[in-house]
């Protein structure tokens, strides 16, 4: 797992880093970092550094100080550095010397927009950590005139530190270089989509940093992690699946959740409901019945896909509540819970439940979901004592006991109709194979975002194709887990660490998969899709950090 760290954790550890080490240090290397980026993306994108002109948009405070010190850095390797002072009076006193020693311009007010525009590379310095609110309009005048790729110093200007929330204007970016871990705007909401590639550079905080408040999951430990039989196993030992969804009038929904749920692991699974003779036509290896009372046993319930929210679709959820096993609640279910809370009292207690839903759902059921996701599904989880799973571009998966994970698609390309019938039949495999259910939906959530880009393959699909792609996306999971298990296994019998890295690098773009950089899962497909001068400088596949020097 990756941390993702609170702009306060990432203050407090820089306070006690920065009582140990001379005044300035922290700054130079994270200026330093910001200029490795720099130069590495003007040479492989521009042909080289010398002569190639970046323009830094400098604000208040220390983002701006960086900025300028990466300036310095830059002017040593003949970069033609011009720094926009958007306060001149309140630019960082010793970065904006040092960019003055080292040759480098200032200019302010209306001779900026021709700099910024003529740039062939934009260093964004406007505000970092203390950032309040979207750009400001002198500061979003400029940000629209820039036409080249921009390196946004810590964070994209203009988006939330904490909550990844964009209100107004905001700095897109094609690399964000941000310093000692990656912060929630990296990774939630609009923030994520505005960062870009995301470079963590090592200022030394590591240490100081304590327990992450969010955590990202990695193909690799999902792979791992993920159920297939072993030699004593049969369909039953490896967890039955119940599927309470569907209806004459949503036949589909209880297809594509059944058939879900028949990929993702080799256990058994009952179908119960009114959509029987659809689902067994599609999917001969199930057990259908027409009500989930006569189902059999199972060891984990879906319940909620095109159920309807009238009598069937009540009986069902009650019956499945209470039937001491743990539920995935989704759709119509959700909306049946929203509108008769009294429907909890079914629940068996200690049930483990999974809540999904997006952003409407969430309302009827919690309340409006508001800037802060993270907030909202962790004020759920406890007030229902389940995991809530907040769908969006980026998923917030919260345990009721604060455990949070964030699922950052790679692509946009699961936003498609019966996509989350999908996801709810993989999560109640996960839930009936026995995993933690906080994992599970994470996992799920991980497989199915891969599943859609896989599929795609930069064009469109439907919730079908996306089915039908979840066992190689599941392959690839492995496979990524498969090669950090081997390439354990090789340092352990003393191999060269550079071997491992490599054959675990080699065999994560074989799977699809490039995990620590946590871009597009499915290699390619991101940058292809990108708009053509930020896929043009996505940076080369790396491992997501770069050495302060
Ligand atoms: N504290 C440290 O140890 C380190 C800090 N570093 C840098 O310092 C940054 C934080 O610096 P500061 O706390 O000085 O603050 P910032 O540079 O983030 O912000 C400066 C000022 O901008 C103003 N501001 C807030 N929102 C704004 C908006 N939307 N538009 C325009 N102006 C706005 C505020 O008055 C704020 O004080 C980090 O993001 C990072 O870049 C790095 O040098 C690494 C070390
Ligand atoms: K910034």
């Amino acid at each position: 797992m990756q941390g993702v760290w609170t702009v306060d954790h990432v203050r407090s550890a820089e306070e006690r880093v920065m009582a140990v080490v001379p005044a300035g240090t922290l700054m130079r290397r994270a200026a330093f970092g910001v200029a490795t980026e720099v130069a590495g993306l003007l040479a492989r994108h521009t042909g080289g550094v010398a002569g190639r002109r970046v323009a830094l948009l400098v604000g208040a405070g220390n983002n701006g100080g960086d900025a300028l010190w990466a300036g310095a850095f830059l002017r040593r390797r003949g970069v033609a550095v011009t720094a926009v002072l958007l306060a001149p009076n309140r630019a960082h006193p010793a970065g904006l010397a040092a960019l003055r020693r080292a040759g480098g311009r200032t200019v302010t007010g209306a001779a900026a927009g021709a700099v910024v525009a003529a740039a062939d590379l934009v260093v964004d310095g406007i505000v970092g950590l203390s950032a309040r609110g979207p750009l400001r309009p002198d500061a979003a005048a400029l940000v629209d005139r820039i036409t080249a790729p921009v390196v946004a110093v810590d964070l994209p200007s203009g988006v939330d530190p904490d909550t990844g929330a964009v209100t107004g204007p905001a700095v897109r970016a094609a690399v964000t270089v941000t310093f000692g871990c990656r912060k929630p705007g990296h990774v939630l909401a609009a923030g994520a989509t505005c960062s870009g590639v995301v470079r963590v550079v090592d200022i030394g905080l590591g240490p100081e940093l304590g327990e992450p408040d969010l955590v990202l999951l990695e193909p690799a430990e999902v792979g791992a992690a993920w159920p297939v039989p072993g030699p004593d196993d049969d369909k039953y030992t490896q967890g039955v699946t119940g599927i309470a969804a569907g209806s004459a009038a949503f036949p589909g929904a209880a297809v594509l959740a059944t058939g879900a749920a028949v990929h993702a692991t080799s256990g058994m699974v009952r179908y119960a409901g009114q959509a029987a003779d659809a689902v067994r036509a599609r999917w001969p290896e199930t057990v259908t019945t027409g009500a989930v009372a006569d189902a059999g046993r199972v060891q984990a319930w879906v319940v909620g896909p095109g159920l309807g929210t009238g009598k069937a679709g009540t009986e069902a959820l009650t019956h499945v509540l209470g039937a001491g096993v743990p539920v995935c609640v989704d759709a119509d279910a959700i909306t049946l819970l929203a509108t008769n809370p009294g429907l909890w009292d079914a629940r068996e207690p200690d049930t483990p439940v999974v809540l999904t839903p997006h952003d409407r759902e969430f309302a009827r059921l919690a309340g409006e979901v508001g800037p802060d996701r993270v907030a909202a599904a962790t004020r759920a989880a406890s007030q229902f004592d389940a995991v809530v799973l907040l769908k969006g571009h980026s998923t917030v998966v919260a345990a009721p006991d604060g455990r949070v994970l964030v699922d950052r698609a790679g692509s946009a390309w699961p936003a498609t109709a019966g996509s989350g019938d999908v996801l709810t039949g993989l999560i109640g495999s996960l839930l009936a194979a026995g995993m933690d259910p906080w994992l599970a939906a994470g996992s799920a959530c991980l497989v199915h975002g891969l599943a859609a880009e896989l599929a795609a393959r930069n064009a469109p699909i439907g919730a079908s194709a996306l089915l039908d792609a979840v066992p190689d996306a599941i392959r690839a999971v492995r496979a990524a887990a498969g090669a950090s298990m081997a390439a354990g296994a090789s340092m352990a019998a003393g191999a060269s660490t550079a071997a491992g890295v490599g054959a675990a690098a080699g065999a994560s773009m074989a799977a699809g998969a490039s995990t620590a950089a946590g871009v597009s899962m499915a290699a390619g497909v991101g940058a292809a899709a990108g708009a053509g001068a930020v896929a043009r400088w996505t940076p080369a596949a790396g491992d997501g950090s770069v050495s302060a020097g």
